[in-house]
């Protein structure tokens, strides 16, 4: 008989709450618990996800638990913290978020778990690190969703700008998920065609120009968002089963995650977004891209963006103890 792997969700707000929902609809794991400070919520959300058992792919359990249950958990997924009020940044939650962290990860260790943890919260590049620190797993076992969503937000409008199926754009927002995060315009193509020959290919349609307005929209999305509507959920949220998928369903697939550093693009001891093939065991391997010499400046510029703020953190943490 085949194993049942189970997600253990930590935070049923906006965004855990759309991840389960779309984890059932897409039938991607066989156990669902959903743990959150406020109780009623989850217990609320599993109630409400049972009702659509019938409806879903496969046959599924889903209900509402507490940190016991992460014990025999494949995946521990955690959406749970503060998100951003209009105007503030994602960097502004950190203080909050890592206190939160220091909580729930050890909760989630003292119950014996032993698998793998996917940190969406934010600022996610140090919290992911934060979770690798609080854990003592491996760091191929942490993986932050990073610029997932960036890329997804990049390849949607690169897929309406040159009117080709997002499928077939292939390219990728590197560096911090937050406001210093970097194009990859040297390796973006379409179909195998670089976006720069593409748009030589039809002058009296495209422009070089158009890109740069195409990066400060996938950059500055989420401030659109949480204008209008005060928080965003649902394309995390889908990212967030994609990278479920790809653990739970060792698929090897390249997706831009946090990832740990270890010498790669020229950095270490740091969680950053980058391209990374993820499987069963978590992230196999960092994919090295050769970036020109502008997006190597700023990916180093965005490396150092979360240093300074995550280097206070971190002393007062694991230093200064
Ligand atoms: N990485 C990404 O691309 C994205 C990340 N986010 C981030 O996801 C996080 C969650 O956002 P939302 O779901 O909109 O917030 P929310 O406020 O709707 O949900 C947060 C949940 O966390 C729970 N929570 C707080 N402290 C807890 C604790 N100690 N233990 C257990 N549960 C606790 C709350 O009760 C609440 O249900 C935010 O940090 C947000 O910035 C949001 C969108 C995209
Ligand atoms: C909130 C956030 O991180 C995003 O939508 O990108």
């Amino acid at each position: 008989m085949e194993r049942v792997n189970r997600v253990a969700l930590i935070g049923t707000g906006f965004v855990g709450s759309s991840y389960a929902f779309a984890l059932l609809n897409q039938g991607v794991a066989d156990e669902l618990v959903m743990i959150d400070l406020n109780k009623d919520k989850s217990e609320g959300d599993a109630m409400d996800l049972n009702h659509g058992v019938p409806f879903a792919p496969g046959s599924k359990k889903i209900w509402f638990g507490d940190y016991q249950d992460c014990k025999d958990a494949d995946l521990v997924v955690i959406t749970a913290g503060a998100n951003q009020k209009p105007g503030e940044t994602r960097l502004d939650l950190v203080e909050k978020n890592s206190n939160i962290f220091k909580e729930i990860v050890t909760a989630v260790m003292n119950s014996g778990f032993d698998g793998i943890f996917l940190v969406a919260t934010n600022p996610v590049d140090i919290l992911t690190y934060m979770t690798w620190k609080f854990s003592g797993l491996p760091s191929h076992r942490v993986i932050g969703s990073g610029t997932i969503l960036d890329t997804a937000r990049l390849r949607y409008l690169l897929s309406d700008y040159f009117d080709v199926d997002a499928r077939n754009i292939h390219a990728y927002i590197m560096g911090e998920h937050g406001d210093s995060e970097l194009p990859v315009w040297s390796h973006a193509n379409i179909g195998g065609r670089s976006v720069f020959d593409r748009i030589h290919d039809r002058p009296d349609q495209y422009k070089v120009e158009d890109l740069d307005d195409i990066f400060v929209n996938v950059r500055d999305a989420a401030y659109h968002i949480i204008q209008r509507k005060g928080a965003t959920y649902y394309g995390i949220a889908m990212g967030l089963v994609r990278l479920t998928k790809a653990i739970l369903h060792n698929e090897n697939s390249i997706l831009t995650v946090s990832a740990y550093l270890e010498g790669e693009y020229g950095e270490e001891d740091l969680y950053i977004g980058v391209p990374a093939i993820v499987n069963r065991t978590g992230i196999r391997e960092v994919l090295h891209l050769n970036l020109d010499n502008e997006e190597k400046e700023n990916f180093k510029k965005s490396a150092a963006v979360l240093r300074e703020t995550m280097d206070p953190l971190v002393d007062k943490f694991f230093e200064n103890k």
